[in-house]
């Protein structure tokens, strides 16, 4: 407690009194201290993937010679970043997104034009060599057109691509062509009108067809994405080959993925197997065709026909080994993997005054440095068949022994989560600060020197869930979708109570998160408030509720 109280006073001090302390941005140095020690302790791994797809894709990732910053602990050069502009959707296909949405961040708290091409700059002066733009959708950005002219002038960059779901491409498409994009994925889970509304939600399968059938005539080979659901559209898998034989399109099948919060179910993977035999069992001269090195999808095709298809089997036979891909994520963090937390925020390091580009590039090293082999996160056989959640909550409960904070030689560790499920994780925590009548008065008249105690307590307990991870040894850095802190004067008992609410999509729980919240915020009230008298007592820091994690906690 003694730690936390300094590091905490510390905190306040360095970060606070500025405007800085609103938005939770730590210092250039900070991020200076975070580049060095997450670099130095980048002794482990962690993960990603992934690739191309045509020629022109080889020659991509043949031709780039990533820096070290992009090389990771496994030899895998980095030279393809995905961008997500945007977390917004215009559609709510059911396994991506709940319903209402997901919870969106304020705008400033998103890359703007520039910040996306900075980073971008940086990613490409450092190896990478192929940008695809994707989302949420990327094409409700209004800049989108502006952000593929401006990646196309820089000119190491050989490609800029973009994976859209097709709905307002009549629209922007020969813009976008104008600004030279360079290919373009397009998602459709059925060719039936009906079953698009049920999966998406929306209206709009007629505009898809014809963005799709635009890109053709522009002259471009666009890959239409085609998640395979049992009970939903294993029906239609000769449909689309069939839309493969006078179209030159690419269709890709994907196995169904885990992500959070979109009711995943073993059964409901149809796998590339399987549907390789429902198609040979219709067209038996359907064939592999060669794959680029860091292909994703395994390509095939009907002999005669105008396009092909491909599968993209992430689930039963995973192409980890071959990843060349990044992600930057809309809100500026650098993820290494798609199945991995997001790692460290790229946007407050370059929003951050004193942070120089050879600081950022630490960064994204050191990301990079801890991305795993693979993301089922355990061996190393490449042709392994990927473990389901389940499996991997079993696996790694056998791994661990008693102590989960201690390895095999005694040593501290950290819980390795990676192969955690993602759910949505709540926490919630309180505790009282004790003032005494004279203060409960200053405090309720806002009459302290030091300024309006609830609020600032407030604002230090959202900071202070944010700066966890630094301050308890063993705790993951984890990123949190929200941190609610209420402080309240109960004015007839003298004290003020405080509570906080902390909730994430994560592998890990945040419970932690929650109770350094309330702990420093009851810090800060004793620090606004000593002045006047030392006698102040906080009291019943305790965890309150949690939910999303193995066993859900309600206190009584
Ligand atoms: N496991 C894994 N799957 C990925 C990754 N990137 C994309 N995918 C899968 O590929 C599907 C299609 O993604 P797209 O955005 O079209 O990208 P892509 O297929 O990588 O695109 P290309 O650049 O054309 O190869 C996604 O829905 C995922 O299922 C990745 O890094 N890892
Ligand atoms: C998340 S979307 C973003 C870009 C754009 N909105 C789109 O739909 O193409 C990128 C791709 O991820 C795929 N996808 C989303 N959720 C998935 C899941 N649970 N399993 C497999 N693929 C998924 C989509 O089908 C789409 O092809
Ligand atoms: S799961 Fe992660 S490591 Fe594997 S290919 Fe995808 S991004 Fe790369
Ligand atoms: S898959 Fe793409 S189009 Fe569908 S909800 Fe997700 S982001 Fe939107």
């Amino acid at each position: 407690m003694r730690l936390l109280v300094k590091r905490s006073n510390l905190l306040l001090l360095q970060c606070t009194a500025q405007l800085r302390q609103a938005t939770g941005m730590a210092t250039g140095s900070q991020f200076h201290k975070l580049a060095t020690s997450t670099k130095s302790a980048a002794t482990g791994a962690q993960l990603d993937i992934k690739n191309d797809n045509n020629t022109m894709k080889a020659s991509v990732t043949q031709s780039a010679a990533a820096t070290s910053a992009l090389t990771d602990s496994f030899g895998r050069h980095h030279t393809y970043l995905r961008i997500s502009l945007t977390e917004r959707c215009n559609l709510r296909c059911d396994y991506c997104m709940p319903a209402e949405g997901v919870p969106l961040q304020p705008k400033s708290q998103l890359l703007s034009t520039e910040e996306v091409l900075r980073l971008a700059r940086i990613f490409v002066e450092q190896g990478v060599r192929k940008i695809r733009l994707t989302g949420g959708e990327p094409t409700v950005r209004r800049d989108i057109v502006e952000v593929v002219a401006q990646l196309k002038a820089l000119p190491q960059l050989e490609h800029v691509g973009i994976t859209t779901n097709g709905l307002v491409l009549t629209r922007i498409l020969l813009p976008l062509q104008r600004a030279g994009l360079d290919s373009l994925n397009i998602s459709l889970d059925t060719l039936r009108k009906e079953r698009f509304e049920q999966i998406t939600r929306r209206k709009g399968w007629e505009r898809v067809i014809a963005g799709i059938d635009l890109a053709i005539q522009l002259g471009y080979r666009p890959k239409v994405n085609c998640v395979l659901m049992r009970n939903f559209n294993e029906d239609e898998i000769c449909d689309f080959v069939e839309f493969t034989r006078e179209r030159p399109v690419d269709v890709r099948f994907i196995e169904y993925m885990p992500f959070t919060g979109n009711k995943w179910q073993t059964e409901r993977l149809i796998s590339f197997k399987e549907t390789v035999q429902t198609i040979r069992q219709r067209w038996p001269e359907f064939q592999p065709l060669p794959n680029g090195p860091n292909d994703t999808s395994k390509a095939y095709a009907v002999p005669g026909f105008a396009g092909q298809l491909g599968f993209i089997t992430s689930m039963t036979e995973h192409f980890c080994g071959t990843c060349n891909r990044l992600r930057l994520t809309a809100d500026g963090n650098i993820k290494v993997c798609l199945f991995g937390n997001k790692e460290f925020s790229l946007r407050d390091a370059m929003r951050s005054e004193d942070c120089t580009e050879q600081q950022l590039v630490d960064l994204i090293g050191a990301a990079v440095q801890r991305k795993k082999r693979q993301h089922a996160g355990i061996g190393s056989d490449r042709s392994r068949t990927l473990l389901h959640p389940h499996q991997l909550q079993l696996a790694q409960q056998r791994n661990c022994s008693g102590l989960t904070h201690i390895n095999a030689q005694g040593k501290a560790q950290m819980v390795d989560v990676g192969d955690k499920a993602l759910t949505t994780r709540t926490a919630s925590a309180e505790a009282t600060v004790h003032v005494g009548e004279r203060l409960t008065a200053l405090i309720a008249a806002n009459e302290l020197a030091k300024g309006d105690v609830l609020s600032v307590a407030q604002l230090a307990g959202i900071m202070g869930a944010k700066q966890t991870s630094y301050l308890i040894p063993l705790c993951h850095n984890i990123s949190l979708s929200s941190v609610r802190v209420q402080a309240t004067l109960i004015e007839q008992q003298h004290y003020v109570r405080l509570v906080a609410t902390v909730r994430c999509s994560g592998q890990t729980g945040v419970e932690m998160e929650a109770l350094t919240a309330v702990s420093v915020a009851a810090l800060t009230v004793y620090d606004m408030c000593k002045a006047v008298s030392h006698d102040i007592c906080i009291k019943n820091v305790r965890l309150m509720s949690k939910s999303g994690g193995k066993r859900d906690y309600q206190r009584q």
